[in-house]
Parts: C-alpha cells; sequence; structure tokens
C-alpha cells in the first residue's frame, strides 16, 4: 500500500500504549466485565455461551483498536484503498482465527484454563455465519483474511452495527428527463426507499498490527414508527413496509453456479452495491482537495462474479445524477475503478435480468445501461460494420424476452476481467468472450483478460483446522515465518525421505483421523475404522462436479467386494468414503443423488460382508466448520468435475496444503496443483477439455459404450438393492437418473449424460485402483504427501491478492 513508511510503527506504538493489555489476568478481568455488564449475567451463573459471546467481545475490544487505527492509518497516508464487492462471504467461524492472527492464542488459552475452560469449548458454540453458498463465497473470505495480512486495506459478538453509517437506497418510481442550466438531467424520483445500515466486522490479518473490515449491509425501513400518527389501516401498512424492507437482507439465494431470475434477488444486488459505492464516494470525498481524477488512484472496486456488475450503472448515475460529472468523464473514471471476475462458465450461471423488471425495478440505471450500450454498438459498428458480433456483444439481448447481460455489462464497464484458474481464463476467451476477446486483441489489449489463479489462506486451512501439522512446520523451518510466506515450506522437500518427519507426519494424521471420528461419531453417530484410507468430497452437490459418478463407484467396489471370498477381501484396502455439501433448494437431481448417496451407505455400511472393508457415508450441514474438521483428516478427496467446467476449485487447495493426494481431472486449478507439487502426487482420469466436444459427437452418431463394470451398477440400482419395493419413489428416481445417462445418443447434452459420467467411468476405477495400490506402500504415500503439501505456496491468497493488486495498478483501452 503506497506512503507505507517507518514512522507508521511510531505513531501506532504511542496509540497501543494505551490499549488494553494481552495478559491473560487482563483478559480475564475484561471477559468478567463483559460477562456482567455487557451481558447482564452473574460472575457465578453463566453459560457456555454467554462465555462464549463475553470472549467474544474481549476479542472484539482488541479487534476495534486496530481496525481504528488502520483506519487512521489509511487517512494519514491517504492509501488507495481497494473494495471487494461481493454477494456472499463464507467466513466461517470467527474466535479461533481472530485469536490465531492476533497472536493472542497462548494467552488466551492460559486465561481460560485458568479459569476452566478449554478454548476449543468456546470455539465450538459459536454459529457458523453461512453468508455464502460455496467456493465463491468462501474465496471471498480467504481474500478477506489476506488482504488484511498484506495490509490491503448477530448477532455475532464480533459484529459492530453502525447506526451512524446509512445510505437511502431507492427502487422503482420514474425517471424526469429536464432540461437545467443548459444540460439535460434526469432525475430518479418516486417509488420507495430502504434505509442501509452498515455493520462492521474486523478482519484482522496475522502477524501484523494490521485490521481491515468486512462492512455489511442490513435493510431498514426508510421512516420509524410514527405511532401517534398512524391510523390501523396505516399502522398495518406501516408493518408491511418494514417487512419488506428487512426481507430484503434476510436471505441468502441458495444457488451456486446457477442462478434465480428471482426480483428480491436483484434487489439484493442494488441494495448492497448502492450503498457501497455512496459509502466509498463518501470517504473519497472526504480526502481534502479531491480532485475526480483522482478517485481510479485512490479506489479500486473488484466485482465478484456478476452479481455486483450493477455497480457499472449505480457509479455512473452517482457520478452523473448525484456528483454532475459530465458523461464521458464519469464513464472514463468507472471503467478505471471497476474490475471484474468471472467464476464460472455454466451458460446456467450468466446472470440476465429482463428488460421489463429493470423497467420497473430500476429505470434510470436501464436509461443508463441503454445508453452505454449506445455508445458500445457505435465503435464495434466503426470497427467491423454490422454482423452477428453486434448482437453477439451487445448488453441487451434480444428476443421474445429482452434481457440485461450482465456478464457484457461487466466486460465493457471493467479495467480489468479475470478468470480463476488457467485453464478457466483460456476457455473464458475461447468460448464464454471470444467476440470481446477478439475486440481485445484487435484494440492491442490481449491483456484486459487476465488470469488470476484462486488461492485459500493457510492461517485458518492449515494453522487453524491443523494445528499439529502447523507445528510440525515450524519446528522443521525454525519460526511461523511460513504462515505469510509459503515459500518457505519448499525446505521441507529436503526431508521428505527422512524416517523421523515421516513418523511425526504419520501420527499427525493419525491424530486427524482420530478428530474425525469422534466427530462423526457425535454428529452422525457414524462409526469408521481410523486405519481406513479415508476419501473425501466435500463440495456443492452439482451433477457438474460429478458426486454422482463417485457414488456409482462406491457401488462397484462394494459389488466387487461381495464377489470376492472372505480372505480375499483381507487383502482389500479399507476405505472409509464421505461425501457431503448443500444442494440449491429446487435442484431435483441433486438431492436424488444425495438420496442415492444415503441409501448405498445404508445397504453397505450394514453389510456383514463388506462393512469392515467398505464405509460410506453422506455427511449433512457440510460447511466451514465440518470442513475444517474434515480437510486435515484425509488421505484422498475427490476433485472429478468434467474437464471444462469446474472453473477453479479451491477445497483441492486445502486437502493438498493438509497433505491428502487428489484423484482428479485436468480441470481447473487440479492442472496447476499437479504442475507445482509434480505429476506423481496426483491420479489424474477422464477426458481433457479439448475432447469433450468430440466425445459427444461421436456418441451422437451411436459411438458411446458402456463399460460392463458400470452396468453391473446400473444393474444392481434397477434391480432395486438401493431402495426397491420399500422405496417405489426413491426407485424410480434412481432409474430415471440411469435412464437418462444411457441416453447415449444425447451424451453431452441436456437430454443424456451431460457430464460424461459414462465416458470416464472406466479411467476412474483404474486411477482408484492406483490409489489402493500406492497408498500399500505407506513410506511412499507419506513421501508424496509431505512433498505435495511443501509445494503449495503457489496457492496462498496472500499470492492471489498480491495479483489483484498489481492487477488493479495497470490500465487498459
Ligand atoms: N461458485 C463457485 O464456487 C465458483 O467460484 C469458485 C471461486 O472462484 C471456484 O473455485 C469454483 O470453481 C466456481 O464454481
Amino acid at each position: 500500500v503506497e506512503g507505507q513508511d517507518g514512522n507508521r510503527m511510531e505513531r501506532l506504538q504511542q496509540l497501543m500504549a494505551t490499549y488494553e493489555p494481552n495478559d491473560p489476568e487482563s483478559i480475564q478481568k475484561s471477559f468478567a466485565r463483559h460477562l456482567e455488564y455487557s451481558l447482564a449475567c452473574t460472575r457465578f451463573k453463566f453459560t457456555m455461551q454467554d462465555a462464549y459471546r463475553a470472549a467474544g467481545l474481549v476479542l472484539r475490544d482488541r479487534l476495534l483498536e486496530s481496525l481504528n487505527d488502520t483506519n487512521t492509518y489509511y487517512r494519514e497516508q491517504d492509501v488507495k484503498r481497494g473494495y471487494y464487492l461481493s454477494a456472499e462471504y463464507l467466513i466461517g467461524r470467527h474466535m479461533q482465527n481472530a485469536i490465531a492472527n492476533l497472536d493472542l492464542e497462548q494467552q488466551f488459552k492460559e486465561a481460560f484454563e485458568d479459569l476452566g475452560m478449554k478454548l476449543e469449548e468456546l470455539f465450538s458454540e459459536e454459529a457458523d455465519p453461512a453468508l455464502g453458498n460455496g467456493g465463491l463465497g468462501r474465496l471471498a473470505a480467504c481474500f478477506l483474511d489476506s488482504m488484511a495480512t498484506l495490509q490491503l486495506g448477530d448477532g455475532c459478538p464480533f459484529e459492530i452495527p453502525r447506526p451512524d453509517v446509512t445510505y437511502p437506497v431507492r427502487f422503482y418510481g420514474t425517471v424526469q428527463d429536464t432540461y437545467e442550466n443548459g444540460k439535460n438531467v434526469s432525475r430518479w424520483v418516486g417509488g420507495e426507499i430502504v434505509q442501509a445500515m452498515a455493520y462492521d466486522n474486523p478482519i484482522p490479518g496475522f502477524d501484523t498490527y494490521n485490521t481491515n473490515n468486512l462492512r455489511l449491509w442490513r435493510a431498514l425501513p426508510s421512516k420509524e414508527f410514527d405511532l401517534d400518527a398512524f391510523s390501523s389501516a396505516q399502522f398495518q401498512d406501516a408493518i408491511t413496509q418494514r417487512r419488506k424492507a428487512e426481507d430484503l437482507s434476510a436471505v441468502l439465494y441458495p444457488n451456486d453456479a446457477t442462478y434465480a431470475g428471482k426480483e428480491l434477488r436483484l434487489r439484493q444486488q442494488y441494495f448492497f452495491v448502492s450503498a457501497s459505492l455512496q459509502d466509498l464516494l463518501r470517504e473519497f470525498i472526504k480526502r481534502p482537495n479531491y480532485k475526480w481524477e483522482d478517485l481510479p488512484e485512490k479506489v479500486a472496486v473488484q466485482m465478484n462474479d456478476t452479481h455486483p456488475t450493477i455497480a457499472v450503472a449505480e457509479m455512473m448515475r452517482l457520478l452523473v445524477d448525484v456528483q454532475k460529472l459530465e458523461w464521458d468523464r464519469a464513464w472514463e473514471l468507472t471503467r478505471k475503478c471497476l474490475n471484474y471476475t468471472n467464476h464460472t462458465v455454466m451458460p446456467e450461471a450468466l446472470e440476465k435480468w429482463p428488460v421489463e423488471m429493470f423497467e420497473r425495478m430500476l429505470p434510470r440505471h436501464l436509461q443508463i445501461i441503454y445508453q452505454i450500450n449506445g455508445i458500445w454498438i457505435q465503435k464495434l459498428l466503426q470497427r467491423y460494420g454490422d454482423g452477428p458480433i453486434i448482437a453477439a456483444l451487445s448488453i441487451v439481448e434480444e428476443g421474445d424476452v429482452k434481457k440485461i447481460r450482465m456478464g457484457h455489462l461487466a466486460i465493457i464497464g471493467a479495467n480489468k476481467i479475470n478468470g480463476v484458474a488457467a485453464i478457466h481464463t483460456e476457455i473464458i476467451k475461447k468460448e464464454t468472450f471470444p467476440e470481446y476477446y477478439k475486440w481485445c486483441c484487435d484494440n492491442g489489449d490481449p491483456n484486459k483478460i487476465v488470469n488470476m489463479t484462486n488461492g485459500v489462506t493457510p492461517r485458518r486451512w492449515i494453522h487453524c483446522a491443523n494445528p499439529a501439522l502447523s507445528e510440525i512446520f515450524t519446528k522443521y523451518l525454525g519460526s511461523q515465518e511460513w504462515l505469510t510466506d509459503m515459500n518457505k515450506l519448499k525446505e521441507m522437500l529436503q526431508y521428505k525421505e527422512d524416517p523421523k518427519l515421516h513418523e511425526e507426519w504419520i501420527a499427525m494424521k493419525k491424530g486427524c483421523k482420530a478428530k474425525l471420528a469422534d466427530w462423526l461419531k457425535s454428529t452422525m453417530d457414524l462409526e469408521i475404522d481410523q486405519d481406513a484410507l479415508i476419501d473425501i468430497q466435500i463440495k456443492r452437490i452439482h451433477e457438474y462436479k460429478r458426486q454422482l459418478m463417485n457414488i456409482l463407484f462406491v457401488i462397484h467396489r462394494y459389488l466387487e467386494l461381495k464377489k470376492k471370498s472372505p480372505s480375499e477381501r483381507a487383502s482389500f484396502q479399507k476405505r472409509v468414503v464421505l461425501i457431503g455439501g448443500k444442494a440449491a433448494s429446487a435442484y431435483v437431481n441433486a438431492k436424488i443423488i444425495i438420496k442415492l448417496i444415503n441409501n448405498v451407505a445404508k445397504v453397505i455400511n450394514n453389510d456383514p460382508d463388506t462393512k469392515q472393508y467398505l464405509k460410506c457415508a453422506f455427511v449433512p450441514n457440510y460447511c466451514v466448520s465440518a470442513a475444517q474438521v474434515m480437510i486435515p483428516a484425509s488421505d484422498i478427496s475427490e476433485h472429478i468435475s468434467t474437464a471444462g467446467t469446474e472453473a477453479s476449485g479451491t477445497s483441492n487447495m486445502k486437502f493438498v496444503m493438509n497433505g491428502g493426494l487428489i484423484v482428479g481431472t485436468m480441470d481447473g486449478a487440479n492442472i496447476e496443483i499437479r504442475e507445482e507439487c509434480g505429476h506423481d502426487t496426483m491420479f489424474i482420469f477422464g477426458c481433457e477439455e479439448h475432447q469433450v466436444a468430440g466425445i459427444s459427437a461421436r456418441a451422437q452418431e451411436g459411438h458411446y459404450p458402456i463399460d460392463n463394470r458400470l452396468q453391473a451398477v446400473f444393474d444392481a440400482i434397477r434391480n432395486g438393492k438401493f431402495a426397491g419395493q420399500a422405496e417405489p419413489e426413491a426407485q424410480s428416481e434412481f432409474e430415471s437418473i440411469i435412464s437418462r445417462l444411457c441416453n447415449t445418443r444425447a451424451a453431452g447434452t441436456w437430454d443424456g449424460d451431460r457430464y460424461l459420467v459414462i465416458h470416464d467411468f472406466p479411467s476412474f476405477i483404474d486411477a482408484q485402483a492406483k490409489v489402493d495400490e500406492t497408498y500399500k506402500n505407506r513410506s511412499l504415500w507419506c513421501k508424496l504427501s509431505i512433498q505435495a503439501a511443501s509445494s503449495m505456496a503457489q496457492f496462498s491468497t496472500d499470492r492471489t491478492i498480491s495479483e489483484y493488486a498489481k492487477a488493479c495498478e495497470s490500465r487498459t483501452t
């Protein structure tokens, strides 16, 4: 961050001198005070939940100190600020991470153990704030951790309500076009106004005094009740207004990689975008003698997918209608400040909103979008003349229902566009926005679309999730520096065949498996063999992620086991297969797949012939804290999406950072992980992205054979092995899934095996056989596990965020 110099520490030392000391006794005093004065408990009678809340407030005090100091420092140094606009933040539990990042683990441990409480007891009292659906939301949370660490700047006891930070957000109404002072002026009037109120969540960096802010917005009715003024009718109307306002920020739309064209969803998107842009402009114009030309030098906005891309039109409205800038000047500033990250190439995920809905809800923004599009099309016509490229690149999609293409608005309104893994960025250029990429190249700006491969934060996903592994790294590397510079981990490679390290490494993994076993027992009464190979697939349930192929393989493995004699079974590699993930509420096929997993598990886990060699379970309520228990315990994890469908994936990175090996396809970040860690650390199978179209084409000519082993699995399902008469509805659902897969002439399309499960299944079996083989050689497996975990520096969000910061500096045409 510009202006970072030596006097920062000096200045902050002065400030810190006046703050809460962090010795265990002071922490205990502050805890007792909050118990009584903040939570109205007596010091002698309180629940563990009260204790967690009081401890949360003790932490919040310290977070607030550094948050305020960080803000003071940012203002003093007039730094450039980065704003990450995201509809989702899957932050996970705060407490453990905050204590670690504030480097207070020892003090808190001593303070609370002296009071008879284990920190883990407090941690487990915290609800997992599920403000996100999956990878996209969690990536945003990992980014926050890295931005704070790299010093880039409920209720929940950590949250600070900010009634002093509110903004009006208008919906519906009309636009009055008038002529004032020799200029056309558009005024958006009428409709309804909702107040956006800020809630601040301090995000502490690791091993730094820097604390950034996650500002969330709550919707409130614009006017409080004036009971006297109301007749009963008006009273009812006021209640409705309040409920309607609060609905805006009440629910998270449960869709992942698909979008719900619901009006409330667009209202939510506009609500948080308008509040955020009003907020950052207020901060900008607070600067003495501010000049609008400085805006791109002081503000960088990252749009996390298309969810916030209404920001392009809203920034224009605020600069033109509110700040009275000329259109062209406003457009130049807008384009220089905004950047867009694409997270998926699934056509059903690229948001398009009906023009009719825009007209009603955001009439002024529709005007602005039409104006942007008009100027854009003029440019295209000048360069290419009329032709299909115009329709392809227009922000407005013509047709029976005219729609606004938010992806197009984003790419036209952004300075930089990025994909989240190398293969994904290439697909964006060649398949998602090929005409736009051509335009960029024709304009000598091929680097407008860049790749910034995802990452994850090692603080939460190694240090907090796997303290035993963190200790091994710190011991062998002599310091915790690896936590802020993962390149240091490469020094572990020299020990990858060291028997001493192997011993400690195997003990670490054993400890993680024991923790997982306790957790599975306590949360779902499932008993597992801790000596078995732990095989995990945890991610949103989606057909392209192919949880179906995983469970079909489990059935195959079961049928193979059944065929064997008891003695042959004894030599079989024991395996525990865990599959977890949420499905969008309206996603019927995903729910059938979950049902199939549960039914298969019921049969296998209770079969006396097989249950000691193979266990399978669907883990319900998958969330960040569940991931923190499961990921460290894996031997292998499944990242088996059809090549070209998973933009990046980030759980793959977390598993490998914890010494797990991957069974995967050449898709998303798997490819780059394999390059960094070594081909021998990954069990690759399946077709590659460039082969997909050919395979579908040949299938449609009738060439799409079903492997006998898969046929046997289909037969077992059709014969009612996992439902049958007992569950006729489930039986027909399972059969419908199988028959659609077997509609081989429609392979690669919605009506058939869209994600080529049948094609990739044989090589999937081969890869799994290779896993069994390799796992038998424990020292080889241990060596590969150490090699992989020590080679993951590239996948720290510290690297990713540094790339984003650099990209925001460079300008494009
Ligand atoms: N919805 C998602 O999780 C998307 O964003 C994540 C973060 O970029 C990606 O890793 C994932 O592949 C993609 O589907």
